[in-house]
């Protein structure tokens, strides 16, 4: 039963992180929530994002860590793509079912169909409209077309998740996650890869030596990296083939990947309509995630932040909108550090405060660089790469940390809590990790009392 008189007291639209991760709480409340969803259920993360892409990815960082223990392990390891994507699709497919029942069984009904406003209270999908006291706006991001003509030619990260077979020859424009993780996909599968930036520089978020590192690491593998290059047109052949002009050259290759970046879901909701505010970037919310209408609120990658688009950063929300919306806080949100990793082999993953800013602030902060041959554990793995980066503040905490390796995720994941609850060098003390393993030689590099 509504404890109002709309069909829903709570209606989310979009059914990615930014809801499952939270509304449940409040049907479990005894709220009566709904939730529209245009695709397929769970969002980007589960179907076209997070776990499709690590689960094609693993089998590609183990050969890479393979690889590198050569010739202790040798003999050539052959990745075979289409029997890796057959793996990923039968992790992948069961999980619209999986949270469909996450969502259903805590008592929201779902409402398959692509919604949009017609009022700061209703929904109309497809001919059915729906009422709600508050509407939640979650409906995330999508790939941004490429302004030249040919656009067509060019696959999305979801069409290329899905190709049985990776073409010979891939050109990919973009210098981001997408390009950096499907470069090292590509290249490890046997594709002959090409990744053009517009400018001098990829990942512009992390720290460029290290950037730099992992290019000329992913060159060594084969990847070609074209700088300064503006692609102009997409052609298709005759032969089945493509064309990509830029202005010095014309590339021939068998598939085009667009990573030039997603944007807000959000043209055609008729938000203009209801007078609600956004900008290129998404919908703008107060410390509250409520928007300039009252009664509507947003959550996930569809919100115009500073912080990163990520499905750990949606679920700190979708967690947070539920305590508000259940009136269990009136609190604003507020945010821990949100820790990103490259997922390419040598992963590249940060959190906290980074380079750029303690080299700016030398009075504030310390900074303190850690390579391979420090460190006994990389050369148990026989890694070529390994830099880690620390910045400690006054007090002599861990505030940032930054690390270029195949185990990376693993050291910022161990370091997140010193960070996140601002240890003493007493309470680091108290804490005694599993040796010899990655996370004690982490752990390690944090001064002890
Ligand atoms: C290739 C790729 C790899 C990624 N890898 C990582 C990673 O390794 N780690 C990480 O943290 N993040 C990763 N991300 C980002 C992560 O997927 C997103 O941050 C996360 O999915 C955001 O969740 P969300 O709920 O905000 O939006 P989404 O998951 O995008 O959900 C939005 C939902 O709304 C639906 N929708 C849109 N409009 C409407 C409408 N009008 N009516 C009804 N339904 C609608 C969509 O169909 C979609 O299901 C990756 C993204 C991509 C594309
Ligand atoms: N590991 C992860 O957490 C992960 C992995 C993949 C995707 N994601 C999410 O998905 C989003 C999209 O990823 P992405 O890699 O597409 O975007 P991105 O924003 O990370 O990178 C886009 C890249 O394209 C370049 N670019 C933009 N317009 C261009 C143009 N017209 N021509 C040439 N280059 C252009 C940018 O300079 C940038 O290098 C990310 O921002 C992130 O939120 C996260």
């Amino acid at each position: 039963m509504a404890t109002t008189n709309y069909d829903f007291d709570i209606l989310y639209l979009g059914s990615g992180h930014g809801t499952f991760d939270g509304a449940p709480t409040l049907a479990k409340q005894g709220l009566k929530v709904g939730v529209i969803e245009a695709g397929l259920v769970g969002g980007t993360c589960p179907n076209y994002g997070c776990n499709a892409k690590i689960t094609l990815d693993f089998p590609v960082h183990l050969q890479h860590q393979v690889h590198e223990l050569n010739p202790v392990l040798r003999g050539a390891l052959t990745l075979d793509w289409n029997a890796n994507l057959r793996h990923k699709q039968k992790i992948i497919e069961p999980l619209p079912d999986m949270l469909t029942h996450r969502m259903t069984d805590s008592g929201m009904m779902l409402i398959k169909g692509f919604g949009h406003f017609v009022d700061a209270h209703t929904i109309a999908v497809n001919e059915t409209q729906y009422t709600a006291d508050k509407i939640v706006i979650a409906t995330g991001l999508k790939p941004r077309p490429l302004t030249i003509s040919g656009n067509e030619w060019a696959m999305d990260s979801t069409a290329f998740m899905a190709l049985d077979n990776l073409p010979a020859n891939l050109v990919i424009i973009g210098g981001g996650y997408i390009a950096m993780e499907f470069a090292t996909m590509a290249i490890a599968a046997g594709s002959q890869v090409t990744v053009i930036l517009r400018g001098d520089h990829a990942l512009r978020q992390f720290h460029q030596p290290l950037v730099n590192q992992l290019m000329l690491h992913l060159t060594d593998q084969g990847v070609t990296f074209l700088r300064q290059t503006t692609v102009q047109a997409i052609k298709k052949t005759a032969t089945q083939r493509y064309e990509v002009l830029t202005e010095d050259d014309t590339l021939v290759t068998n598939g085009v990947l667009n990573a030039t970046g997603r944007e807000p879901n959000i043209d055609l909701l008729a938000l203009d309509a209801i007078g609600l505010d956004s900008t290129a970037n998404g919908i703008l919310v107060n410390d509250h995630l409520q928007t300039n209408i009252p009664n509507i609120y947003a959550v996930g990658d569809v919100i115009d932040k500073p912080q990163p688009k990520l499905t750990p950063t949606a679920t700190f929300e979708a967690r947070y909108l539920a305590q508000l919306l259940g009136e269990h806080t009136t609190d604003p949100i507020d945010y821990p550090p949100i820790p990103t990793a490259v997922f390419s082999s040598p992963r590249l993953a940060q959190v906290g405060v980074s380079v750029t800013t303690a080299q700016a602030h030398p009075a504030e902060y310390r900074i303190v660089e850690q390579h391979l041959a420090d460190n006994w554990y990389h050369q148990v793995s026989q890694s070529k790469i390994g830099t880690t980066i620390l910045v400690f503040d006054q007090a002599d905490r861990l505030v940032g940390a930054t690390e270029l390796s195949d185990r990376a995720t693993a050291s910022i994941n161990t370091l997140l809590p010193a960070i996140t609850l601002k240890l003493t060098a007493h309470e680091v003390n108290r804490i005694i990790p599993i040796f010899p393993t990655d996370e004690s030689a982490a752990w390690k590099l944090l001064p002890h009392d």
